[in-house]
């Protein structure tokens, strides 16, 4: 993997106002480097700021302080009309799919195509093909969201957000609605963007075997804060966080899993 940041978050903060007139601190001063090319996982509990600080990378969370820089552009001193511009290059998909309801899979891959650039109907209809394809759903071009299966769902909205060619893309617990099995094709799928497209995959999640099948490397958020940052694959440094330390348990429990499988004899 090349060493080179896409994404530097430089001591970002974020305030809520609460309706009762007090205010929350979300995110406290948080600095992360995200090499290029890799998948990035943010973990932690509920309500510890994973969602904020993956919205802050894109400033669909505008941070109250601090700078957000991907692929060498400040985002957060950019005119509205260029940071539109700099979000073609940050995909992001939800949880619920968030897909158009009244529209086929081929006119939600399309929409984003349509929205932004002078594109002819032909190249989008190419570009469309071609995601459809990436993610294996020629088949349902002209399906609507209600006759598909979630995974199906999530994977239409991965073929969308990879529609505008983008360097990077954020992911917003995208397993979390699915099964154990559908979970799978969607990981594969995310998997393949990376490997085959080099597309950096930042991805919120709160299901450590997510972690563990998908991400190089990953931040532990607690209280707004990032308290723990490290590569997956590296179980010999010391985890200090309880999530931390509870991954290295899971990834030393399907080593012994997998040792004991392979030592049974074939029958
Ligand atoms: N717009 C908002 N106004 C007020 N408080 C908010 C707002 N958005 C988030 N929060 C609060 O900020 C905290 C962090 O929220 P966030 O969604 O980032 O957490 P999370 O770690 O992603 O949690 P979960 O896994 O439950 O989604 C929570 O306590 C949440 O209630």
């Amino acid at each position: 993997m090349i060493n080179i940041n896409v994404i530097d978050v430089e001591s970002v903060s974020k305030r809520f106002d609460l309706p009762d007139g007090r205010t929350f601190d979300a995110v406290k001063s948080v600095s992360l480097q995200i090499p290029k090319g890799s998948i990035y996982g943010l973990i932690g509990q509920s309500g510890a700021g994973k969602s904020t600080l993956l919205r802050i990378i894109n400033l669909l969370e505008r941070p109250d302080s601090g700078r957000v820089v991907v692929d060498g552009q400040d985002l957060t001193a950019l005119p509205k009309s260029q940071l539109r511009q700099a979000r073609q290059n940050i995909g992001m998909i939800f949880q619920q799919f968030n897909l158009l309801q009244n529209a086929t899979v081929f006119e939600n891959v399309a929409f984003p195509l349509s929205l932004h650039g002078k594109r002819s109907k032909q190249d989008i209809a190419v570009r469309v093909a071609e995601c459809l394809a990436l993610v294996g759903l020629t088949e349902k071009a002209q399906s609507y969201p209600a006759q598909l299966s979630g995974g199906q769902k999530q994977r239409v909205a991965i073929a969308r957000a990879l529609a505008p060619r983008p360097q990077v893309m954020l992911c917003d617990e995208p397993t979390s609605a699915l099964d154990t099995g559908t979970t799978r094709t969607v990981l594969q799928t995310l998997r393949e963007i990376n490997e085959k497209l080099g597309v950096t995959i930042v991805i919120v999640t709160h299901e450590l075997a997510v972690v563990q099948d998908l991400c190089d490397r990953v931040a532990v958020v607690e209280g707004g804060e990032v308290v723990e940052e490290f590569a997956v694959a590296d179980e010999t440094t010391p985890r200090h966080s309880a999530l931390g330390k509870e991954l290295l348990l899971e990834q030393q429990r399907q080593h012994v899993l997998r040792d004991w499988e392979a030592q049974q004899p074939v029958v």
